[in-house]
Order: C-alpha cells, then sequence, then structure tokens
C-alpha cells in the first residue's frame, strides 16, 4: 500500500492544513518555542530532524493512529530522506542544507508552512515515495538505532564527556536509516524497498561513527544515564578539573531546566537530578538556554550589589580571562549573542568601574585627597606626583597650569573621568587658560575691596589649605557682578595667573550644544575634568546666560545644563575636600536663577572705578606711551571721567594717544619716524572725551546697587 492511499484525497489543504493543527498541538508548541529561542540554522536543522524522530517513533507506537497524521508524517518524511538532492538519503556534510530545503529561515517555521511548501506535491506520485513496508523497515533500523544508544550509555562504552562536554555544534543528523530513492535506484516509487539490515542502510557519516558509536543527536531520555545506572559524577569532569559549580548551583540548573523543559519532554526524563549534564546545544534544541538563568542571577545578584553593569563585567571577565564556565557543558569561549551583547556595550561605554548612571550623584568621584599646590611633606614621602608637579611649577615661577604631559597620564589612570566621553574631555582641556602673560593685582586698578575679598577666599586657601579648613574653608562660588568693562574678566585672569591653580575659561556658548543632551555631558566633564586637575578655578563669563532663571517656556535641554550645574556645583554627592571653585562673571545678576544665586556664596559687587581707580588707570595704561601728562593733567582727566568704566578708560587713553598721530599732516604720515611723533598731551585727552562717553547709564547704577544692597556680599558706597 502506497503513502498516497492513506492521505484522504477529498481533503483540501487548507483542511488538512487545520485539522493538522488541531492534532498536533505539541508540535505546534515545540515550533512556537524554536522560533522564540532558536537563532542559528544547525538548531533549526536538529529541531526539525528530532521533532520528526518523536512523530515517527509515536507514530508506529500508536495503535489508534490516525489515516491523517499518518499521511501527515509520511509526506515529512518522504520529503526529508528521498529528497533527490538534499534528503537524508543524499545526506553529505552540512545538516543546514536539510532544512533550508523546505524552510527559509526567514520564513516562519510552521506546520502549515510545511504544507503549503508541499503543496505542489500533493499528487500521488509524489508522495508515495516511501511504502509503508518501507517505513515499518524504518521503524525497526530506528528503533535498532536507539537501542544501541541506550546500550552504549548503560554500559559506559560511550564517552560521556564527550557527549556532555562537546564542543562540537555541528550534529550529526538523526539516526534515520537511508532508503533508495528512485533518484538514487532507479527503483518505481510504489514499490516496497527490499530489507536491508541495519549496517547497510547506515549513511556513509554514521559509519565513521562504528569506532565511537555515540549518536550525537539522541533523545532526551537517550543522553540522561538511568537512574539503575548511574554515572561516577568523576567521570564528567577531566580528572583536574572540579565541577565548576557547586552544589546549590547543580540544583539551581536542574530546576531550572526542569521548569523550562516542553511537557512531552518531561515526560521522558527518567533522572531530573542530571539535567544539569544535558549538553548545551541539546537544552538549546528543547528551547532551553542556560545563559537565561545565568542572567536571572546575576540580576538579583546586582540588584543587591553593585548594578547592571557586573553581569557584563563577569562575562567579559570569563571571556578573557578564560576562567572556568559557569556551567560545566558551556564550551569555553563560548559567548551569546546576548552576552557578546553585554560585552560589547561595556567595551563601548569604557565603564569597567561599573559605576551606575545615576541622577544627581557625580559618577564615580571619589573624596580625592586634597593634593595642595606647593610642596608638602605629603608629596615627599611619596604621596603624589601631581603635587610635585605643581610645587615645580610654582617654584619655577609658571603658571599654575600643570605640565601637560602629567596630565596625560594623570587622566588615563583617573577614575574620576571613568564614563565621560574623550572628546568632551578634550574640548574642556582646550580651555585651560596656560596664563603666559601674567595679571598681578597691579594690573588692577582701584577695586580695593574686591581684591583683599578674592585673595581671602581664592589664592591663600589655595596656596595653605592646610590652614583653611573647616569653617575658615573657602567657598565654592564666587559671583562678579556689576555694570560691564569695569574688569570682572581682569580680576579672572588674575586669578589664574597668581592662584596657581587650573584655571578653566569657559564661556556659556561652549557648555551649550545644538545636539541635546550634549549640553549637560559637557557640564559634566567640566567638573569631572577640573576636579582632575584641582586645585581648580572655573570662570565662566556671561553666566546669567547659562543659569538665568528656569520657567516653564524655556527649552528642556537648557533646563537641564542648568540642573546638572546646580548639582556639580553644589549637589549630594560634592565633596566638601574639592579644591573647585566656580567664578562667574555678569552684569546682569537679578536675571540669575535663585538655586544659582544661592550656591554663589560670595557676590561681589565690581563698581565703576572711582576717581582713585581712573588715575591709576589712566597712569597705567599711559606709562608705556611718550606723554607729557603732569599729575595735575591726570587728575584733571580723573575728574573729566567720571561715570566711566574701566573699558570706557582704556578707549579714551587709545583715542587720546591716537592725537598726536592725527595732528601730523597726511602728506608726512609715511616719512616720519616714531621719535619724531610729539608725546600725548592733557588737550588730546580733552579731545577725546568728546569721542568717547561713558556706556553705563545711571539707571543701570541704580540697579546695580538696588541688587547690591539685597544680594551682594559687600557695601558700597553712592
Ligand atoms: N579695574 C580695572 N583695572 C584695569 N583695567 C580695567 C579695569 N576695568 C576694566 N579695565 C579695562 O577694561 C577692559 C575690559 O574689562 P573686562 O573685560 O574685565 O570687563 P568686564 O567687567 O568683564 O566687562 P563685561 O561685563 O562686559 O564682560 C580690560 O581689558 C581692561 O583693559
Amino acid at each position: 500500500m502506497s503513502i498516497g492511499n492513506v492521505i484522504p484525497q477529498n481533503v483540501k489543504i487548507s483542511k488538512l492544513n487545520s485539522m493538522v493543527f488541531k492534532m498536533d498541538e505539541r508540535f505546534k508548541f515545540k515550533c512556537h518555542l524554536y522560533k522564540q529561542k532558536s537563532k542559528d540554522k544547525h538548531t533549526k536543522a536538529d529541531f526539525f530532524r528530532n521533532n520528526l524522530m518523536l512523530r515517527t517513533d509515536d507514530f508506529f507506537k500508536s495503535s489508534d493512529r490516525q489515516d491523517l497524521e499518518s499521511g501527515y508524517i509520511l509526506r515529512q518524511l518522504s520529503g526529508i530522506v528521498d529528497d533527490q538532492k538534499e534528503g537524508l538519503n543524499n545526506y553529505s556534510a552540512s545538516s543546514l542544507r536539510i532544512s533550508s530545503n523546505y524552510q527559509k529561515s526567514s520564513k516562519n517555521w510552521s506546520l502549515s508552512s510545511l504544507l503549503r511548501n508541499h503543496k505542489s506535491d500533493t499528487s500521488q506520485e509524489n508522495i508515495a515515495i516511501i511504502t509503508e513496508d518501507n517505513l515499518k523497515h524504518l521503524n525497526m533500523a530506528f528503533q535498532q538505532q536507539k537501542k544501541a544508544t541506550v546500550h552504549s550509555l548503560q554500559t559506559n562504552d560511550l564517552d560521556f564527556n564527550e557527549i556532555l562536554f562537546s564542543e562540537d555544534e555541528d550534529h550529526v543528523p538523526v539516526a534515520l536509516p537511508s532508503v533508495q530513492t528512485t533518484a538514487s535506484s532507479g527503483r518505481p516509487r510504489n514499490e516496497p524497498i527490499q530489507k536491508k539490515d541495519s549496517k547497510k542502510f547506515e549513511m556513509p557519516h554514521l559509519r565513521q561513527e562504528a569506532v565511537n558509536p555515540a549518536p550525537k543527536n539522541v533523545l532526551v531520555s537517550q543522553v540522561l544515564p538511568k537512574k539503575t545506572a548511574p554515572v561516577e559524577t568523576s567521570s564528567f569532569y577531566p580528572s583536574d578539573k572540579t565541577p565548576a559549580f557547586n552544589e546549590s548551583k547543580v540544583e539551581k540548573v536542574n530546576k531550572y531546566v526542569s521548569s523550562k523543559l516542553p511537557a512531552w519532554a518531561r515526560d521522558q526524563i527518567e533522572d531530573p537530578s542530571q539535567l544539569h549534564r544535558l549538553p548545551k546545544w541539546k537544552l538549546r534544541q528543547l528551547g532551553i538556554d542556560l545563559a537565561d538563568l545565568e542572567e536571572e542571577q546575576d540580576e538579583s545578584y546586582s540588584r543587591v550589589r553593585a548594578g547592571p553593569i557586573q553581569h557584563s563585567h563577569r562575562v567579559q571577565k570569563r571571556k578573557l580571562e578564560d576562567e572556568e564556565p559557569l556551567y560545566p557543558n558551556q564550551p569555553r569561549g563560548f559567548v551569546s549573542a546576548r552576552q557578546q551583547k553585554l560585552i560589547d556595550d561595556s567595551e563601548k561605554n569604557a565603564n569597567p568601574g561599573g559605576t551606575k548612571k545615576t541622577l544627581g550623584v557625580r559618577r564615580g568621584v571619589s573624596n580625592a585627597p586634597f593634593i595642595p599646590p606647593i610642596k608638602s611633606a605629603l608629596s615627599d614621602d611619596g604621596g603624589n606626583r601631581r603635587a610635585d608637579c605643581r610645587a615645580k611649577n610654582y617654584q619655577e615661577g609658571n603658571s599654575g597650569r600643570v605640565e601637560p604631559a602629567f596630565i596625560e597620564e594623570d587622566e588615563d589612570f583617573d577614575p574620576r573621568l571613568k564614563g565621560i566621553d574623550k572628546k568632551l574631555i578634550e574640548l574642556i582641556k582646550n580651555e585651560i587658560m596656560d596664563m603666559k602673560s601674567q595679571v598681578t593685582w597691579e594690573d588692577v586698578a582701584g577695586l580695593e575691596f574686591a581684591k583683599k575679598t578674592i585673595k581671602e577666599i581664592v589664592v591663600w586657601p589655595m596656596l595653605r589649605p592646610d590652614i583653611f579648613t573647616g569653617l575658615r574653608g573657602p567657598p565654592k562660588g564666587l559671583l562678579l557682578f556689576g555694570p560691564p568693562g569695569t574688569g570682572k574678566t581682569l580680576i579672572g585672569k588674575c586669578i589664574a595667573s597668581q592662584s596657581k591653580s587650573t584655571f578653566f575659561s569657559i564661556s556659556a556658548s561652549s557648555l551649550t550644544s545644538k545636539w541635546v543632551g550634549e549640553g549637560e555631558k559637557m557640564v559634566r566633564a567640566l567638573f569631572a575634568v577640573a576636579r582632575v586637575h584641582q586645585p581648580a578655578v572655573v570662570f565662566i563669563d556671561e553666566i546669567d546666560s547659562l543659569l538665568s532663571q528656569r520657567s516653564d517656556s524655556e527649552h528642556e535641554s537648557s533646563r537641564r545644563i542648568k540642573t546638572e550645574f546646580l548639582v556639580q556645583l553644589d549637589g549630594a554627592a560634592t565633596s566638601s575636600e574639592d579644591k573647585l571653585l566656580v567664578i562667574g562673571a555678569t552684569n546682569r545678576p537679578q536675571e540669575l536663577d535663585e538655586a544659582a544665586r544661592r550656591r554663589l556664596v560670595k557676590r561681589l559687587y565690581i563698581p565703576l572705578p572711582d576717581f582713585e581707580a581712573r588715575r591709576q588707570l589712566v597712569v597705567n595704561m599711559m606709562k608705556k606711551e611718550s606723554n607729557s601728562l603732569s599729575k595735575g593733567d591726570v587728575d584733571d582727566i580723573s575728574q573729566l571721567t567720571k561715570g566711566y568704566s574701566g573699558a570706557d578708560m582704556a578707549n579714551l587713553c587709545r583715542e587720546a594717544a591716537l592725537g598726536p598721530i592725527r595732528s601730523i599732516p597726511f602728506s608726512q604720515i609715511e616719512n616720519i619716524s616714531p621719535e619724531q611723533v610729539r608725546p600725548v598731551n592733557l588737550e588730546d585727552f580733552k579731545a577725546a572725551l568728546s569721542q568717547v562717553r561713558a556706556s553705563v547709564s545711571e539707571a543701570d547704577l541704580r540697579g546695580y546697587l538696588v541688587w547690591n544692597k539685597s544680594f551682594g556680599s559687600s557695601d558700597v558706597v553712592e
């Protein structure tokens, strides 16, 4: 009787399809599992063969089998075994070819698609390749193979290590005996195949197994040692190795595998305590991935300990150091896609410290001890190279900037920069001011109170950190506010060159970025780099544009920058040990956010220069120029320039210095020597006064005075 006879001819494909689905819930479930879990084609082919084997087994055992089911199984068998090119009969090397013959990996793997693929084969001729006799014969051979396997396992002929610890993923296909195909033998299709003994049915590649008869692709029950004949644990491990996990881990794996086993496979398990010995590829066929268990454990571990990156670390460590696998069947060197992703992520983030991204908390910043800028006893006894370096700079009269080579070396190892983009670090480092031109306190005309206060809170604590401790500790923020051109930036430059600290000159625009999210990263990077280079001063000109009052209408990104700045300036995780001073300069103090105002503890009014300051300004500026100004002339100029800012005074001096040039006839300009140019005199200043006016209005000044009265740190005599 041919197979064609057992398939009702009047059943339409769609009907057949739905009937098969109804009848075969188990297979459907496995297909589903398979689709979920399996990624590679090897598994697909193995899975298909395994299911086919199970089905064939059931088919022959079942007394009340349905004709339809029989027909379906036989159709599959006929396709797989007898396909002219890639059937099992012609199976050569690649197991993938079998599966790809029937199912492209991109397509859904289901019975319905299998049936669809066979639509064209519904003719009796095509599906009746195998006769019932053939199938009986197949079953017989199959049973023989099964028996041989079980026998091998029981008698320990089999090398358990090879089965259980095999890293070879290229499985031998199921031990179905081959049958003669029309193509290979030219035998009429519905003619029964002659009975042959199982040896003769062996496929070429299976013949090699005679040396080691273990079929690698066997049923669960075949792989598991029998309860009655337990295998010594020691035989599962190479003698010089101990099991990679302890007893509790074995239990966990057993429990996990047992819980994940499909019902049909669970029925076949004879000894659940040996489930951990199943090879990984076998587990994968069953839709179980031990990496999931590992991850579950790691997640619970990391919840208690350090955070999720710990896991990837462990995986990475295992990969790099080739340490013992977490479970016995895990092949060395094999890393699952999920594990690889975690490794890649952790490498990408370059965050081996495992510091967790937290909101409002300084990343990975330790409470680093303060490093004094001058050579101290601490550095003498090998305490700190940076202190030595800074002390060297100090002694040599260099600016506060540390040697670039040293910075490089230092940063490579500084954990405070971990997790911060290297490009941002570079950008910030470019903002470090190298004060080649020294600015002294004498260059700043007037502003005595401001200078004294700044010396107190900036320069001295940097030079003598041992004295300025506790309550005497310097503030973290200083605000210089006042009319434009009064010397706020100049004071910043002076601090940079006088305090022997690393000076970062930052403008609000360099901290903002068109890329959303980059701004706060810049702020974070700024503070991290500054902490690495402490003692450090961060000078932010026009700070009002960065820390203006927060409002509902403003853009989310600028709001985040502000928040990050405030947190970095004085947040939960900022350390009081940090020698970091932020100096903000603004001529719009009333626009500052109140939280920022609070953090900028010292708020110094930098007023317009008074009479004495204007005098000093004129003297300072004119000393480089040839002039004929008497003391009285300078007093007159100072008197006439009331309300002028420092910048206005500088402009006035420049304008006055052009007076002698203007007095030279145009025809002589080309030939005149510098010595022949007359000196600057009072008349030039008087002429210049009509050109250069005060830039600050009375109304503006009143505004500053009011704000200073409310929030300023100094009293100004009006
Ligand atoms: N007190 C001062 N002593 C000496 N020079 C001064 C003083 N004030 C202003 N100047 C001169 O004015 C120029 C501009 O000053 P500076 O840039 O420091 O002003 P500012 O207060 O920062 O102005 P803005 O608020 O507009 O930024 C300086 O280069 C300097 O030449």
